[in-house]
């Protein structure tokens, strides 16, 4: 059986959940505080359409966008991005605005065709539950999709299981589908076990906010 793999880098500045919503897909919890001092890459092996696939997803641990070509480097390496805002926080949505154009910038280059691409990137404002003190209407979010051509979801780590679940098997599927044979770059260093994950959830906490 040919194994895929997949790769899907999961981008935003710092808080708007990333960690969060990786953590819950992957072990069905929420934790509300993480050490994420430094960026990994968690790795899944999942059956989509009784296909085998090997996920590798990437957790940058971000510092504001500083590096352009850190970012640069994660957009050449993934298959899939999951580009994450707060719905609370405009800030966050300027920065997912500009993550989200240099995606389309830079793949545009290399896609056969303009739709290959619309697939593959998903915006998510994620924090729903926070939405009575909410900074990005829901139909900024959906301009913004349909502008760059992303799909678009809100959502909430902290209180939705299955809509995260439903979001991340979607990406995975439509990056199984584009199927493009990469060029394997550099990738993102650092990679973590379930087991690593696992600590670095339970075993560490951060400063809260
Ligand atoms: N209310 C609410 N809080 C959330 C949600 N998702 C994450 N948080 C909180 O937001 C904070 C940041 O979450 P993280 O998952 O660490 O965010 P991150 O994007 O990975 O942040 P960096 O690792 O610093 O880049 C934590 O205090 C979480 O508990 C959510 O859906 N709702």
């Amino acid at each position: 059986m040919i194994m895929n793999d997949i790769k899907l880098a999961v981008m935003g500045t710092e808080g708007v959940g990333k960690s969060a919503l990786i953590v819950r897909f992957l072990t069905r919890r929420f934790i509300g505080e993480y050490a994420s001092s430094t960026e990994c890459i968690y790795r899944k092996r999942m059956s989509i359409d009784g296909r085998q696939l090997n996920l590798e997803l990437y957790d940058p641990c971000s510092q504001p966008c500083e590096g352009k070509s850190n970012l640069n480097e994660q957009i050449h390496w993934a298959d899939g991005f999951v580009v994450v805002y707060d719905i609370s926080d405009r800030s966050s949505f300027l920065t997912a605005t500009a993550i989200v154009h240099l995606i389309r910038e830079t793949h545009l280059g290399v896609a056969k065709r303009d739709r290959d691409t619309d697939s593959v990137i998903f915006l998510v404002g994620n924090k729903q539950d926070l939405c009575h003190v909410r900074e990005v209407d829901r139909e900024e979010g959906q301009r913004l999709a349909s502008e760059c051509r992303c799909q678009f979801y809100e959502l909430s780590a902290a209180e939705h299981y299955q809509e995260v679940v439903l979001m991340f098997s979607k990406i995975v599927r439509n990056a199984s589908l584009g199927g493009k044979a990469k060029d394997r770059r550099r990738r993102p260093s650092g990679s973590k076990s379930m087991a690593k994950l696992i600590n670095n959830v339970f075993g560490k906490r951060r400063k809260s906010v």
